[in-house]
């Protein structure tokens, strides 16, 4: 009985990356995910473990960042996944084919009051809105939402002066991304409401304030978008918020003999910061059942 190596490919899955061209004020973003997998002389790679010819897919990895900033930039992700490919294969004789998968987040750029914004960008329509009402004999409450608010800042955000101690590695920084997935929920005064108005009201006041709050942290920023919506509805007592800090990690290029000024980074998944608080009326009546069955967070 012969044994024999089928079809075969391996590289580098969900390279997250996140690229700002920084070219002029108003900034523009790419976040991508790439797989990269190649194919060629790997029949001795698996039979002997003989890697001469597997070119690691920690290589590919650094490869994917890299060329985001040889190139100056990703373009479209159909041209990235193509140069990647031709890269792989034209430039190393044991690798005779590839497979580039490139998927794109799509960001839009937020409107604020005084117009579209130079640096800050909401993922497109990927929120959900909710809603909890409690009735509890005569009385009656409702609990208003969203959730899955992507919003990132490619400038303007900044995170120092917190205490050190012999475990703090992590470096002050005066201008990082700041990127988070809102959930929100709001407790309404009453129950008669032009419910729809308000959610898109609150919706907007949120994205106002996250683009337009320099920030030094991001529960300031979290605070500035509650006391900006407290402001503007008397109608609702309290909003309360639960806001993942999704780093961007700035991708060491020095060993390829590349800069990285703020331009390319690595987006993580986990673990991430989880930032909750409630923004309230010192006035705002007690909220009875309101939140007894929301499943919840502070
Ligand atoms: O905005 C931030 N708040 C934190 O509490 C925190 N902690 C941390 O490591 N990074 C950040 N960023």
């Amino acid at each position: 009985m012969g044994i024999r190596l089928g079809d075969n490919q391996y590289g580098k899955a969900e390279v997250r990356l996140v690229h700002v061209d920084r070219d002029t004020d108003v900034h523009r973003i790419k976040d991508v995910n790439v797989t990269s997998q190649l194919r060629g002389e790997l029949e001795t790679v698996h039979t002997l473990g003989d890697n001469s010819t597997c070119l690691p897919t920690d290589t590919q990895k650094n490869t994917v960042y890299a060329k985001a900033r040889e190139w100056g930039g990703v373009g479209a992700v159909e041209d990235f996944a193509l140069r990647l490919a031709r890269h792989f294969v034209d430039e190393h004789e044991y690798v005779h084919g590839a497979r580039q998968e490139v998927q794109e987040y799509s960001w839009e750029r937020i409107q604020t009051s005084s117009g579209p914004h130079d640096h800050a960008f909401s993922r497109r329509g990927a929120e959900t809105r909710t809603a909890v009402v409690t009735k509890t004999g005569g009385r009656e409450w409702v609990v208003s939402g969203f959730e899955g608010l992507s919003v990132l800042k490619s400038t303007g955000s900044e995170f120092h002066g917190f205490p050190k101690t012999r475990y703090t590695t992590l470096p002050e920084t005066t201008d990082r991304i700041l990127a988070t997935d809102v959930t929100a929920r709001w407790r309404y005064v009453g129950v008669e409401h032009d419910f729809d108005k308000a959610y898109a009201s609150v919706r907007a006041l949120c994205l106002d304030a996250f683009a337009r709050t320099h920030s030094l942290a991001l529960q300031q920023t979290l605070y500035e978008m509650g006391k900006a919506v407290l402001e503007a509805h008397p109608e609702i007592a309290e909003i309360r918020f639960s806001m993942p800090n999704n780093h961007h990690f700035l991708v060491d290029l020095s060993p390829f003999g590349l800069d990285n000024p703020n331009e390319v980074f690595f987006a993580a998944d986990r673990p991430y910061g989880k930032i909750e608080a409630t923004v309230e009326r010192d006035d705002a009546p007690e909220p009875g059942d309101a939140w007894k069955t929301v499943p919840g967070f502070v």
